[in-house]
C-alpha cells in the first residue's frame, strides 16, 4: 500500500509531480479515429475546435496487421497538430498485449508532451494502474515532461466492476472511467451483442386486468418498458468517480444510425452523473454536444432557484415547489457546467447569456 505522504510523490526520479486535483475540463464527446486510417486521419486538424476530445484509438477496432501504421500515425497526428482548445487523448492496447509497451515506449518520448490523457482498456484492479503509473512516470523522466500524463480506465471485466474503488484510487493520474458495454457483455456472458444500448428483450411489463375470479386475463393488450441494460453497472460508475474526485463517461453506441436511442442513451448517462459519453462517428458529436450541454430551461431554473435562496439556507416556495439547501447545491452543479462549458463554447455562451432570470 502507498501511504498517505508518498501518494503525491513522482514515482521516478525526474518525473513531474503528481496533479493534487484532476482538472474539470470539458469533454462531452470523447470522439475516437483510427490514426492509420488516412481519410479518418485527414480530418483531424479539421475536428479541433468543434469536439472536447479527439482519441486517436490504438486498441480493438484496429487491425492486428495495422496496430504499426496506427501507432506511427498517432505520432505523426500528435507532433503536427495543433490541438488549441481540443484535448488529446490515446487509447492503448490492453495491458496483456504484444502491442501495449511499445505504444507506451514510442508514445510518451515522441508526443507525451501532447498528450492528456492515456486510456487503458480491459483494466481488472489497481495492479493494473500501478503498472502504467510507474512506466508513465519512468518514460516522462527520461523524455523530461512536465506535465503529467493522466489515466483514464477502460471498465469493461466483471473483476474491474468488482474492484472499481481501488481502481479509481490506484494513482493520483486518474482521471476516470468509461463503461466499456461490448467487452463486458462478453465477459460476464450476458446475452446481447449490441454495442451498447438497450435490448428489446430487457423490459418490465405492465400489470395485466385481472377478472372477477383475480385471474390475469391475457387477451389485452399490455405495455412494455424497455429498460437500460446498464443502469446499474453507470449508477456504480459514478458513485466511484465521485468519491475520488474523477470523473465518468458513457462509452460507446454501436447503432451509428440510430441517432434517436443514441441521444437517449447519452442522456440517461448525463441525467445520472456521467460527464461525456464517446463518439465512433462524427454524427455522433453533435449528439454528444446537445446532451451533455444543460439546456437552457435548465440552467434558467437552477439560476433561478440560486437567486431566490439567497445565501443557500431554508426553503423557499418557487413555481409550487419546495426548494432548499439541497436542491440549491443540485442547482450550482448545473451552473458550475454551464460556466464551464461557456468559456470554451461562444454559442453556448451567447445562449446562457442571453438568459434573463424572473
Ligand atoms: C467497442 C469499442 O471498442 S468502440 C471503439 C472502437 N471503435 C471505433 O473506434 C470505431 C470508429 N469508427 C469507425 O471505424 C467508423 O466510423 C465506422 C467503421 C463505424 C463507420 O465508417 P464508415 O462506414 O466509413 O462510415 P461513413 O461512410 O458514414 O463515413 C463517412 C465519412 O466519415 C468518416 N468517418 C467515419 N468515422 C469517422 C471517425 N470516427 N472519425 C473521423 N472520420 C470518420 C469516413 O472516413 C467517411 O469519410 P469520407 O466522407 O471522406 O469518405
Ligand atoms: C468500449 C469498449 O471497449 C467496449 O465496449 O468493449
Ligand atoms: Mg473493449
Amino acid at each position: 500500500m502507498r501511504t498517505a505522504k508518498d501518494f503525491f510523490a513522482p514515482l521516478a526520479v525526474g518525473a513531474p509531480a503528481p496533479v493534487r486535483e484532476i482538472p474539470a475540463r470539458p469533454s462531452r464527446a470523447i470522439h475516437f479515429f483510427d490514426p492509420g486510417n488516412p481519410k479518418m486521419a485527414a480530418k483531424v486538424p479539421d475536428m479541433v475546435g468543434t469536439v472536447d476530445v479527439l482519441l486517436g484509438n490504438l486498441e480493438d477496432a484496429v487491425k492486428a496487421e495495422n496496430k504499426e501504421i496506427a501507432r506511427e500515425g498517432l505520432v505523426k497526428i500528435g507532433q503536427e497538430v495543433d490541438f488549441g482548445p481540443t484535448q488529446f487523448w490515446t487509447r492503448i492496447n490492453s495491458l496483456d498485449s504484444p502491442w501495449v509497451l511499445d505504444d507506451l515506449t514510442t508514445l510518451v518520448p515522441a508526443i507525451g508532451d501532447k498528450l492528456d490523457v492515456i486510456m487503458v482498456p480491459k483494466v481488472q484492479g489497481a495492479e493494473d494502474i500501478h503498472y502504467v503509473d510507474r512506466l508513465l512516470a519512468q518514460l516522462e523522466a527520461k523524455a523530461g515532461i512536465t506535465k503529467p500524463i493522466l489515466i483514464h480506465a477502460i471498465l469493461e471485466t466483471a473483476r474491474g466492476v468488482a474492484n472499481i474503488e481501488e481502481i479509481c484510487a490506484a494513482s493520483p493520474r486518474m482521471q476516470g472511467l468509461s463503461l466499456g458495454p461490448a467487452d463486458l457483455a462478453a465477459d460476464r456472458r450476458m446475452k446481447t451483442t449490441r454495442v451498447g444500448g438497450g435490448h428489446p428483450g430487457y423490459l418490465v411489463r405492465q400489470d395485466p386486468e385481472r377478472g372477477a375470479d383475480g385471474v390475469p386475463l391475457y387477451d389485452g393488450e399490455r405495455t412494455t418498458y424497455q429498460q437500460d441494460l446498464w443502469h446499474y453497472t453507470i449508477a456504480r460508475m459514478v458513485d466511484a468517480c465521485a468519491m475520488h474526485g474523477i470523473y465518468p463517461y458513457y462509452g460507446p453506441f454501436g447503432d451509428i444510425k440510430d441517432t434517436v436511442a443514441c441521444e437517449d442513451q447519452f442522456r440517461n448517462a448525463f441525467l445520472l452523473g456521467c460527464v461525456g459519453a464517446w463518439s465512433l462517428h462524427p454524427v455522433q458529436i453533435k449528439i454528444a454536444n446537445k446532451v451533455f450541454s444543460p439546456s437552457v430551461e435548465d440552467v434558467k431554473h437552477a439560476r433561478r432557484v440560486i437567486a431566490a435562496m439567497g445565501d443557500g439556507t431554508g426553503a423557499v416556495m418557487l413555481d409550487g415547489k419546495m426548494e432548499d439547501d439541497a436542491s440549491v447545491k443540485q442547482c450550482k452543479v448545473m451552473v458550475a457546467l454551464a460556466e464551464e462549458l461557456a468559456a470554451i463554447d461562444p454559442d453556448l455562451k451567447a445562449k446562457y447569456d442571453a438568459i434573463v432570470v424572473d
